[in-house]
């Protein structure tokens, strides 16, 4: 069912340098959350806090009832046990084939039989459209692929949580809408918690149920989808809508001055954002045939009294 992840008062530095301060947020059991921020903003220090690769100076990560910052390594092998991790270039090891890549955890944290773990391997390989490329090396695929690759690996601990540094980088667009869809899907059948950390604003805004922003070393927001879509936030505008003007800057942030002067010349209607904030991106649904979980309902009900000119078909399916 996944399992809720509590984060409180987080803060990490490396020496004298700030990464992030004060981080709260609570990833609900069994939904999809995306972290976004501008490069440097320490999305990835994130993801290795909450599994543990990384101590943060201060603060609580609260993990099916433990408090995993304050761990031994021992205890923290066992919580790792519960994470799928999906790496940018999907860290397949490139002189075994997709098979043995997939296998790999399975023979290394688990007793199971070859036969057992043939079942298991090939069962996850078909759930991301890999079945029959099992002998193949991961220098002989395409990058979407190796993601797929990673992406069975992840799961065949059967994780409570997924995480995912980057899932679309270097992937084409079409590549990427069959990579959504696919995490949809999934998460739709495994209903494990997913955190996704992406630059991609159009993937952003179909796919998760919330969605955070780290800027100025800070959680500037974090809250359900329709919530950041229609923000009036000038940094959640900005990255939302993939733009020059406001705070964000070309390597920093921009002083007050300018900043004002280019959200008012905005304001002038100079450059529309390209997707207004009334106008929200319908969600991604799961694909035909695919039991949705209970909390799909509700979610529907919610989007749908937002903005019902985009009301769910098929909803409740
Ligand atoms: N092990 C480390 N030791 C020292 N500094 C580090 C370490 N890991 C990351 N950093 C620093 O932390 C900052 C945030 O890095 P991180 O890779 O998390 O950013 P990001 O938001 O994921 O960036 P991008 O979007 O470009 O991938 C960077 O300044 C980086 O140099």
């Amino acid at each position: 069912m996944g399992v809720e992840i509590c984060v409180e008062g987080l803060t990490k530095s490396f020496g004298h340098q700030v990464i992030w301060q004060d981080v709260s947020l609570t990833l609900p059991a069994g939904e999809v959350s995306v972290m976004l921020g501008p490069s440097g903003t320490g999305k990835s220090v994130f993801l290795k806090t909450l599994v543990g690769l990384l101590k943060p100076d201060r603060g609580s990560i609260r993990i099916a009832g433990q408090d995993i910052t304050k761990l031994r390594e021992h205890d923290l092998y066992e919580v790792r046990k519960l994470f799928g991790v999906l790496f940018q270039d999907g860290a397949l090891f490139g002189s075994m084939n997709l098979y043995d890549n997939i296998a790999f955890p399975l023979r290394e944290h688990t007793r199971k039989s070859e036969s057992e773990i043939r079942r298991i391997v090939l069962e996850k390989m078909d759930m991301v459209g890999l079945i029959g490329a099992e002998e193949k090396l991961p220098g002989e695929i395409s990058g979407g692929m190796r993601k797929r690759a990673g992406l069975a690996r992840a799961l065949v601990l059967d994780p409570e949580i997924i995480l995912f540094d980057e899932p679309d980088s270097g992937l084409d667009p079409v590549r990427v809408a069959y990579l959504n869809q696919l995490i949809v899907d999934l998460n739709a059948q495994i209903d494990a918690t997913f955190l996704i950390v992406t630059h991609d604003i159009a993937s952003a805004r179909q796919v998760p149920d919330n969605i955070g922003l780290l800027f100025r070393r800070e959680l500037v927001m974090f809250g359900p989808r329709e919530k950041l879509l229609t923000s009036d936030e000038p940094v959640v505008r900005q990255f939302l809508n993939g733009r020059m003007q406001g705070p964000i800057g070309m390597a920093e942030e921009k002083d007050a001055a300018q900043v004002e002067q280019e959200l008012a010349q905005l304001g002038n209607g100079a450059h529309a954002d390209s997707v207004s904030r009334t106008e929200m991106t319908p969600r991604l649904l799961p694909g035909p045939g695919i039991t949705r979980p209970p909390r799909w309902q509700a979610i529907a009900r919610r989007e749908a009294e937002l903005h019902p000119v985009h009301a769910w078909k098929g909803a409740g399916a």
